[in-house]
């Protein structure tokens, strides 16, 4: 899921977003099951435009946020909006990028899901980051009938949303926790209950901790670029780069919980979980 929340979409030009998605479809080819664009804009003209571009370069599929500086006050009138992107790439299947917290908007998932395909043929699901669990739980059991997605986006949360019928996922932290969001994964599908929650609490004692010291996009890139030794670049304006001292302290605790690889033994301690 390309130029979403992590990747500052929203923050970069038009011709930037065109040359990422570029990029990530081009590289991604026979290594990326899917490469899903996000399009979403304050203009609908440039998301219809991006949209376009997304088809051309031959993406996977095209994911939309709500529009929120002028917004759309209720479901039909978000479904509108929503409806001239996707029919600027009818061919591509279409994700609802759901982020009540970053948008401001608050039309429940659930009832915009309902009746949407027969608005937007190319609904195929959505991306859901937002901790109501009811409103999730509600979309996808009021669309047993229909092969929809329902893609969970806040990781801390995920095992529960599982439960709910998550079908997928899509969150900053898998790219540095995705080991062990994959061993979670693993567990759950064997029906390991007990090991798939060991897992969550483990992903939660690292997303708890950095939480409390300050933690969102530029503090996600500073440990992506921990992790991987791939530098992330500084944030744009008007995030401000991590502190030296968020991320020394984020490194600690990824090694206390063995999360880092190659650490010293006496590094190790009573923390880490299997
Ligand atoms: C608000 C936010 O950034 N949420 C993240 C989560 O992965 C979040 O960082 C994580 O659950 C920790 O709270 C994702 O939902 C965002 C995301 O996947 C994206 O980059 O589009």
């Amino acid at each position: 899921m390309v130029n979403g929340t992590t990747g500052e979409g929203l923050s970069l030009s038009i011709s930037e977003r065109r040359q990422v998605a570029e990029e990530w479809v081009t590289k991604g080819r026979n290594k990326l099951d899917q490469v899903v664009i996000h399009v979403g804009a304050l203009s609908l003209k440039e998301s219809q435009e991006l949209a376009k571009h997304a088809a051309e370069i031959g993406a996977d599929g095209i994911a939309v946020i709500a529009p929120f500086f002028l917004k759309p006050w209720n479901k039909d009138v978000l479904i509108n909006f929503l409806k001239e992107v996707a029919a600027a790439a009818p061919a591509l299947p279409f994700y609802y990028y759901h982020i009540p917290a970053l948008t401001g908007i608050k039309i429940r998932a659930e009832e915009l899901l309902d009746g949407i395909q027969d608005k937007i043929p190319t609904f195929q699901g959505l991306k859901f980051s937002d901790t109501d669990l009811l409103d999730f739980g509600q979309c996808v059991d009021q669309n047993q009938q229909r092969q929809f997605a329902f893609l969970f986006g806040v990781d801390e949360q995920l095992l529960s949303a599982l439960v709910m019928g998550a079908t997928g996922a899509v969150g900053s932290t898998y790219n540095y926790l995705g080991k062990k969001a994959n061993q979670m994964l693993e567990a759950f599908e064997q029906k390991d209950f007990s090991s798939a929650l060991n897992y969550q609490f483990c992903i939660q004692r690292f997303i708890n901790f950095v939480v409390k010291l300050g933690f969102g996009v530029s503090q996600t890139k500073a440990i992506m670029t921990l992790v991987s030794g791939i530098p992330m670049g500084p944030p744009r304006l008007p995030l401000q780069k991590a502190s030296r001292e968020f991320t020394d302290n984020a490194e600690a605790k990824l090694k206390s919980l063995d999360f880092l690889p190659f650490t010293g033994l006496k590094d190790r301690n009573l923390e880490a979980c299997s």
